[in-house]
């Protein structure tokens, strides 16, 4: 908890949520209890920097999944500012960690990744100057080390490693498996009733 004067601290948890999944949630509190983050902001990307070669559910199922998942929650909030950047170009995180900076100047960001990002940190866009600006939280991901050179910067923080996975999700509804508690209820229901992943 931050106190009156103090830079409020917020985790910033980017991803393609497509859908959300209940270790999205996990990972995500996690990352709040370890740096005693006062709110985790969602980032649904519009363009996934590393994911322009499979088709991506529309931003407005993907948005209404993450709201859903996060209603119960005060400390999570939604953040749309890379749907509203429209330019046809990836969702660079680059851009959207200057744009808040500005935007909020009263806010210290983190910036939280699962252990398969941590390893893609070097291919990332403008990736030397997105260190510098924001502080990278990293936690392990079964199947993923860290390393890096950037892993430095990167505070790593330990949770229980969970092999759950949105392609996961998204392969079992299309085969008419269950996705019962790999995502919240509401999740579920939304899922089912808008067919999202039928084949
Ligand atoms: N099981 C997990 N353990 C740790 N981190 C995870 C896990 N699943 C996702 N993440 C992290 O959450 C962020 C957003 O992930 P994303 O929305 O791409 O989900 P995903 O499950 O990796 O999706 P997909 O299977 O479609 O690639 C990324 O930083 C990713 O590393
Ligand atoms: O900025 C980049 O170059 C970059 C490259 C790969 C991933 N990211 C961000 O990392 C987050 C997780 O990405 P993903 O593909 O696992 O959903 C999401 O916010 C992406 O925009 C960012």
């Amino acid at each position: 908890m931050s106190f009156q004067n103090e830079q409020k601290k917020v985790g910033l948890y980017g991803g393609t949520f497509d859908p959300i999944h209940t270790v999205h949630l996990i990972v995500a509190e996690q990352a709040r209890d370890a740096l005693n983050l006062d709110e985790i902001w969602f980032l649904p990307a519009h363009i996934p920097p590393h994911k322009r070669s499979r088709r991506i559910t529309a931003d407005i199922h993907r948005v209404e999944m993450i709201r859903l998942a996060i209603a119960d929650n005060p400390r999570f909030l939604l953040n749309t500012v890379e749907l509203e950047r429209d330019s046809g170009q990836p969702s660079y995180t680059y851009d959207t960690v200057r744009l808040l900076k500005v935007r909020h100047p009263e806010v210290d960001f983190y910036f939280i990744i699962g252990g398969d990002m941590a390893n893609y940190l070097p291919k990332w866009h403008r990736i030397d100057e997105l260190v510098q600006m924001v502080q990278f939280v990293a936690l392990a991901r079964p199947g993923y080390t860290m390393e890096n050179k950037y892993m430095q910067r990167v505070i790593e923080t330990e949770m229980p490693q969970l092999d759950v996975s949105s392609t996961m999700i998204r392969e079992k509804a299309s085969a008419g498996r269950s996705i019962r508690y790999l995502v919240p209820d509401a999740v579920r229901m939304y899922i089912e009733e808008k067919r999202l992943y039928e084949a």
